[in-house]
């Protein structure tokens, strides 16, 4: 089939490059120069374990085009998947700007009939909006052209995200004609043996779903975050507690692991989106409100933890903290709402200086930095390490922020003899007590055993 897909981010290129490479004619589009023209030499500009091979082999065999062309976008396909940002408003509304931008452009260079598929996240009734901005447009240029919308959600994961898309647990189609829900079993095939995994609902429905998904997923990280706190109290090891409750089937093991708070471009985003679209109604999410109060105190928490070992925020002054990670989470260079930047904020508030490695997201997260505190002031307070090693040479404590494989054996006796304040701190949950203890290492993790009972000051 001709594909095209509008947006080249983080989903738009991965759902491309699979439509690609299971036989289609796709055209990527997207309205960033620089992005478009890396892509068409051979360049992928994210972080995506696995992506760049697949693109290059469908580029090369000619079924993955990149385009800025509006024209040659739109005139390619008789399926066109809407793929562009949906980020949140100073309320905390998703903007649906570039979805009815997309929307428009569509409605004025279409000249045969189209299937129209979103798959942004976006409010409930958004493929209302754009079927209605669609025919607007028509109507302008006094031309009728039968087209369908549809709604497809995505739910990979950035990190796996091919895999996630190629090896679905589920493909959501919400589709209001049965011409629009056979072609999307048709093209979604390729994914789903006997169509087992294909989901078909209205498209108000596949529009909540993808809400509701995310806003599980992020309550269930608050929830252990906040038993954290009660299990580090009490002398209980929410690791311990993770497995024993994991192991119920009806509980499942994943999404449990407590840390430092979800961050990422889509969890704290859709959990905000979904309250304002309930709040719009009438409805106060109690449930879920909990779920952002509980994700933004955990945020600070390691920062927290850090005053509290230097007797005091103030104490903070002139100490040099070492960072290991500053992706939201590992396998990704994504920064977006990434909980490291809520730490570094509040460490150069307090006069600390930071000593920061990442594999690959360094480069992000100085952009970001220097545009929030500006060159000196950045160049002045937090050093990019090459290394692990690097990041912590003349630290006084290191925190361990995003469990990058490369983080979870590293040479305890060097750490101790290399760290002034001889303390780790593990936002993770990946290093155990007993090992560090025996390098002579103070550990706090996040509500583990003893984390309160054997706190100590620094002395
Ligand atoms: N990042 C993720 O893991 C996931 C994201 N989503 C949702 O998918 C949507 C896209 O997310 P990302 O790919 O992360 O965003 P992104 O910011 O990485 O990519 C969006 C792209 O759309 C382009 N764009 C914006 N308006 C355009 C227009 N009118 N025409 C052509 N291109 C245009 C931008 O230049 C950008 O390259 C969002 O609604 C997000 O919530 C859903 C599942 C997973
Ligand atoms: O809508 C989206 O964009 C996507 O959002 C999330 O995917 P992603 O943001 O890539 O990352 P996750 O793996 O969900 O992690 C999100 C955050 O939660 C944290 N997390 C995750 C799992 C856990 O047990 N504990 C925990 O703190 C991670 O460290 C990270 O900061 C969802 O998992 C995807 O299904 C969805 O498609």
């Amino acid at each position: 089939m001709n594909i095209t897909i509008i947006g080249a981010g983080y989903v738009g290129l991965v759902v491309a490059t699979c439509f690609a490479d299971v036989g289609n004619e796709v055209v990527c589009h997207d309205l960033d120069d620089d992005k478009i023209a890396r892509l068409s030499r051979g360049e992928v500009p994210i972080h995506e374990p696995n992506l760049a091979p697949v693109v290059t082999r469908n580029r090369l065999a000619g079924r993955l085009r990149f385009t800025t062309s509006d024209a040659l976008a739109i005139g390619h396909a008789g399926i066109i998947f809407l793929a562009v940002g949906t980020p949140p408003e100073g309320d905390g509304s998703a903007d649906i700007d570039h979805v009815l931008a997309a929307a428009r452009s569509i409605g004025r260079l279409m000249e045969r009939p189209l299937l129209i598929v979103n798959k942004s996240t976006v409010p409930v009734g958004t493929a209302d909006q754009v079927r209605a901005t669609v025919a607007a447009a028509l109507a302008g240029r006094g031309v009728d052209i039968p087209f369908d919308v549809v709604s497809n959600p995505e739910f990979l994961k950035e990190g796996m995200a091919l895999q996630d898309f190629m090896k679905p647990d589920r493909i959501i189609v919400g589709a209001e004609s049965a011409h629009a829900l056979g072609v999307m079993r048709q093209l979604y095939a390729p994914f789903s043996r006997n169509h087992e995994k294909f989901v078909a609902m209205g498209t108000r429905s596949a529009e909540l779903t993808k809400y509701a998904a995310n806003a599980m997923l992020a309550t269930r990280i608050s929830f252990m975050n906040e038993l954290a706190h009660l299990a580090g109290q009490l002398g209980a090891d929410i690791e311990a507690v993770r497995l024993g409750i994991g192991a119920d089937p009806r509980i499942g093991r994943q999404f449990l692991s407590a840390g430092i708070g979800y961050g990422g471009s889509c969890l704290p985003k859709d959990v905000r989106a979904l309250i304002r679209i309930a709040a719009r109604h009438g409805q106060h999410l109690r449930i879920l409100r909990a779920t952002q109060e509980v994700n933004d105190a955990q945020q600070h928490l390691l920062f927290e933890r850090l005053a509290s070992y230097f007797n005091g925020a103030s104490a903070l002054r002139g100490r040099s903290i070492a960072l290991w990670g500053l992706a939201f989470k590992p396998d990704t260079d994504d920064m977006r709402d990434a909980p490291s930047l809520v730490l570094i904020r509040a460490l150069l508030a307090a006069g600390a200086t930071v000593r920061a490695y990442d594999p690959v997201a360094s480069g992000q997260a100085r952009r970001l930095l220097v545009a929030e505190h500006g060159e000196a002031r950045c160049a002045a307070s937090v050093l990019f390490a090459s290394s692990a090693q690097e990041a912590v040479e003349q630290a006084d404590v290191l925190v361990l922020v995003t469990e990058w494989q490369e983080f979870r054996s590293p040479d305890f006796r060097y750490l101790a003899s290399t760290l002034r304040a001889k303390a780790v701190f593990d936002g993770r949950n990946i290093y155990d007590r007993a090992v560090l203890d025996a390098a002579g290492l103070y550990y706090e993790g996040i509500g583990r055993t003893d984390d309160r009972q054997g706190r100590a000051a620094h002395p």
